[in-house]
């Protein structure tokens, strides 16, 4: 085997209900202040317990996106720790992450098609393509898009993108899977339709995610946590529990519980944003 070949990765275990409660990821004080003075997050504090939907919502820049980069180790922290408890580290002290990311643009080659696009970070991993093509196929199958795996990007639509992105993201069966707002461009059939296929691969996979969003009703729907953020500087403002069963569905998007909790989600939404100066011209 080469040296940098990561070897292939185990499957999840089964009923995300069974997961136990344990911290995948610790944030302790941190913040970070740009080269150019701008204090993006002060002082946060946050744990991430495996099998959690945990949601950041908040006013545009109070930190969000800068927190899920951290996370993924794209720019450290100015102050505080960032710990993996059941991580192990390499000789650089780096701890193996083992991400998936989703963007709010499906970010796909447009010369590869869906099935090449999906191999990709296994193919950076040093995998084999007829080492992996069933677990490819599988995961296509998970986000509903076996039979277009020779498809090319430009052939698919808006919401179809978004299932490749999240199939390559998946590919690697992540611990964590982070999504930065990754249906606000998608119309809300397409975005409905895409959350309870979402919250479908949460049970099933046993997924921990954390999510970016805009949307109160979004975050309620999806999340077993949500952490409202206020901005200039980023913080924690309020968290919320969202103590509802897996799964979820239009039952529960119907339901009185879901709208106090919206309800609970918004006053906690403008609370930050009273909290959070305006934002420069
Ligand atoms: N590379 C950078 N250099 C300087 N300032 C930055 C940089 N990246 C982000 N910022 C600033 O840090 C703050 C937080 O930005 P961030 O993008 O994390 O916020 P956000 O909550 O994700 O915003 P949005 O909801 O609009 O995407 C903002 O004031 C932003 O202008």
């Amino acid at each position: 085997m080469k040296a940098n070949v990561v070897p292939i990765f185990p499957e999840p275990p089964p009923a995300a209900a069974e997961a136990p409660s344990r911290a995948l990821l610790r944030l302790a004080g941190i913040s970070k202040v740009f080269a150019n003075g701008t204090v993006a997050l002060d002082n946060v504090d946050l744990a991430i317990r495996q099998g959690e939907f945990l949601t950041l919502l908040g006013p545009s820049g109070c930190g969000k996106s800068t927190l899920l980069k951290m996370v993924a180790g794209l720019g450290g922290p100015s102050t505080g720790m960032i710990d993996w408890p059941q991580s192990s580290y390499d000789a650089l002290g780096e701890p193996e992450r083992l991400l998936g990311y989703v963007f709010q643009e499906p970010t796909l080659l447009p010369w590869c098609s869906v099935f090449d696009n999906v191999y990709l970070p296994l193919k950076l991993a040093g995998q084999r393509k007829e080492a992996v093509r069933e677990r490819i196929m599988a995961v296509l199958a998970q986000v509903g898009l076996a039979r277009f795996a020779q498809h090319y990007p430009r052939e698919l639509s808006g919401g179809m993108k978004m299932r490749v992105s999240i199939a390559r993201a998946l590919v690697t069966n992540p611990k964590i899977l982070l999504m930065d707002e990754p249906f606000a461009a998608l119309d809300e059939i397409t975005r409905t339709k895409l959350n309870n296929d979402l919250l479908k691969l949460f049970a099933k996979q046993n997924l921990t995610v954390i999510f970016v969003t805009h949307s109160v009703y979004e975050s309620v729907y999806l999340s077993s946590r949500i952490v409202i953020m206020s901005a200039r500087p980023g913080r924690v403002s309020s968290e919320i529990a969202i103590d509802m069963p897996y799964p979820r569905d239009e039952e529960f998007r119907t339901s009185t519980v879901y709208n106090d909790y919206c309800r609970r989600a918004s006053e906690a939404l403008h609370r930050a944003m009273a909290e959070s100066p305006a934002e420069p011209e």
